[in-house]
């Protein structure tokens, strides 16, 4: 009854609810089996009841959480975190470049329990656990973490079952140590930071903040953590009962609508559930994680949070398990962890690692019906490798990322112009030839895929038909003469000569500029292509 009531008076706004409530006790029928995998297909949020949790161990946890906050800022800055250790204190976290509205305190896995917390054995590549002198805390933190990292196990055996795959898969990726941690947040309470609305939350501007500023000194609208998503396989979040501040963009996963927030309150007696980045990649995207973010508390209440991040062992491939058609290249989660980490260490300026950067180029049903616009292509082009300038070319590595088809062509257009073998008006005179090439390998793909030909194809879904093109760039409409006519114009005028073809040969583009093909130069250009300006004027040696 009392959590009720303050549920009631802190929560006035919260709007009707699209988070399914699961019963992890019932979780061993198919229709329960199911209705997870919709959970984790989308909003990628969920609830658990039942999960076994006692209530006194969360109790004790929620005690320690906010007595630990409650310490004066300079002892609790005795277990900081630093650039090598990234598990303790910290008030000075950044989310997408804008500083986090909250204190934090992260406790990891400890392999050696038996020895001390900062002992050889126990640093980890994401440090050692820094853990304050206060009573009952060491305690109650170890016990909820055990308690968390039981619940994500039995968890995630019921999603292995949802996708048909052998739980002992997912379990195999945590053999050898864990590397889960668990994130006690405190946001305070706020006076005029608070906001719901989208339009005042425009005015945070990334890359503004800086680590030193006190955080009671930051001022304008803030948001206790920017817009993100969680990296590890589940996070299981306990959230304050009084107060609703987590949102999930509904949207995240389709970019042609804007980003819809929709609150993720907490559920009384439950644990909150959402899939994170490398549950996406094991899925092969089936599941996808959810982008949320969360509010800065109220004025008048403080709010705490408690994410346990289900984390793999660091030397565990992230592939998409059992598919022969995966949208992910391989990598280590130690390797896509390390990356994370130095980004949050320092990331009042660095874009951090993303897993779209591990996206396979798909060209099959899916990229065809959504107009082929995401690939996520990269290539890394190392110094000295040019077949044609081996050692000199190019002078250092060249990282080249395409994430889209646009891009991809605006840069196969340039290289020519990079690889000084063209001239800067034929790239948007290629671009024009070009243009009515890959509309018609799209229709012709689309053709494919009504007939179910080709990889992932779906015939039903594919009707009505896609009105995206893959590219949409205006072809220039032809205003001058053609090659031709100019290069008669030109011989006639330079030589003085009634029979022109000589010179002119055979035109081959009636573009901006054009060549007329042939070895048909005369005087100074006597050999090689002719190449006429736009005026036709000049003919130069190709
Ligand atoms: O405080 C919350 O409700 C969630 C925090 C969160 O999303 C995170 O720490 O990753
Ligand atoms: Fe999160």
């Amino acid at each position: 009854m009392r959590w009720l009531a303050l549920l009631g008076a802190a929560t006035a706004s919260i709007r009707p609810e699209r988070i399914p409530v699961l019963d992890l006790k019932q979780l061993n029928s198919p229709e329960q089996i199911e209705a997870l995998g919709r959970a984790c297909a989308d909003p990628g949020f969920f609830h658990v009841v039942n999960h076994g949790v006692p209530r006194h161990v969360i109790d004790a946890f929620e005690a320690a959480t906010r007595a630990f906050f409650a310490l004066p800022t300079d002892v609790k800055r005795r277990v900081k975190r630093t650039a090598t250790n990234s598990r303790g204190f910290a008030d000075d976290e950044f989310t997408k470049r804008t500083r986090d509205y909250k204190e934090m305190y992260d406790f990891g896995h400890k392999p050696r329990a038996d020895l001390p917390d900062d002992h050889a054995e126990n640093h980890v590549m994401d440090g050692y656990n820094q853990v304050p002198e206060l009573a009952g805390f060491r305690e109650a933190v170890e016990t909820y973490y055990a308690c968390c990292a039981h619940v994500c196990e039995e968890l995630l055996d019921a999603v292995a079952l949802s996708l048909d795959i052998e739980p002992e898969a997912f379990r195999s990726l945590f053999e050898g140590g864990h590397t889960s941690y668990l994130r006690l947040n405190a946001y305070p309470a706020t006076q005029n930071r608070h906001v719901q609305n989208d339009v005042d939350l425009d005015v945070i501007k990334a890359g503004e903040d800086d680590a030193e500023t006190p955080l009671d000194e930051l001022d304008g609208p803030r948001l206790g953590v920017n817009r993100h998503f969680d990296a590890g396989v589940i996070t299981l979040l306990y959230q304050d009962p009084a107060v609703s501040s987590l949102q999930v963009n509904v949207n995240a996963h389709n970019d042609d609508a804007p980003p819809h927030w929709i609150d993720v309150s907490p559920v009384e007696d439950a644990l909150t559930v959402n899939v994170g980045d490398m549950l996406q990649v094991l899925s092969n995207g089936k599941y996808r994680a959810p982008e949320h973010r969360v509010l800065a508390s109220p004025p008048g209440v403080s709010r705490v949070s408690a994410p346990f991040f289900y984390n793999p062992a660091y030397d565990a491939e992230m592939r998409p398990l059992q598919t022969d058609a995966p949208r992910y290249s391989p990598f280590s989660w130690g390797y896509f962890r390390r990356r994370r980490f130095e980004g949050d260490f320092a990331d009042e300026g660095k874009a951090e690692v993303q897993i779209a950067d591990f996206l396979l180029p798909q060209f099959d049903a899916e990229f065809v019906r959504t107009g082929g616009q995401s690939i996520g292509l990269a290539a890394t082009v190392a110094a000295g490798s040019s077949n044609v300038e081996p050692g000199f070319v190019p002078a250092q590595d060249v990282q080249l990322t395409w994430s889209n088809m646009t891009q991809l062509s605006d840069d196969c257009s340039r290289s020519r112009l990079d690889g000084g073998m063209h001239f800067t008006a034929s790239v948007p005179a290629a671009e024009a030839l070009c243009e009515g090439i890959g509309d018609q390998g799209f229709a012709f793909a689309s053709l494919l895929i009504d007939n179910d030909w080709m990889p992932g194809a779906n015939p039903a879904a594919a009707t009505p038909r896609p009105t995206i093109k893959p590219t949409s760039k205006p072809t220039p409409a032809p205003t001058l003469p053609t090659c031709q006519s100019l290069c008669h114009a030109w011989a006639s005028a330079a030589y003085s000569v009634t029979d022109t073809s000589p010179w002119c040969g055979t035109c081959t583009n009636n573009g901006v500029n054009c060549f007329t093909g042939g070895n048909s130069c005369q005087g100074p250009y006597d050999s090689g292509f002719c190449r006429l300006n736009m005026a036709g004027t000049v003919c130069s040696r190709d």
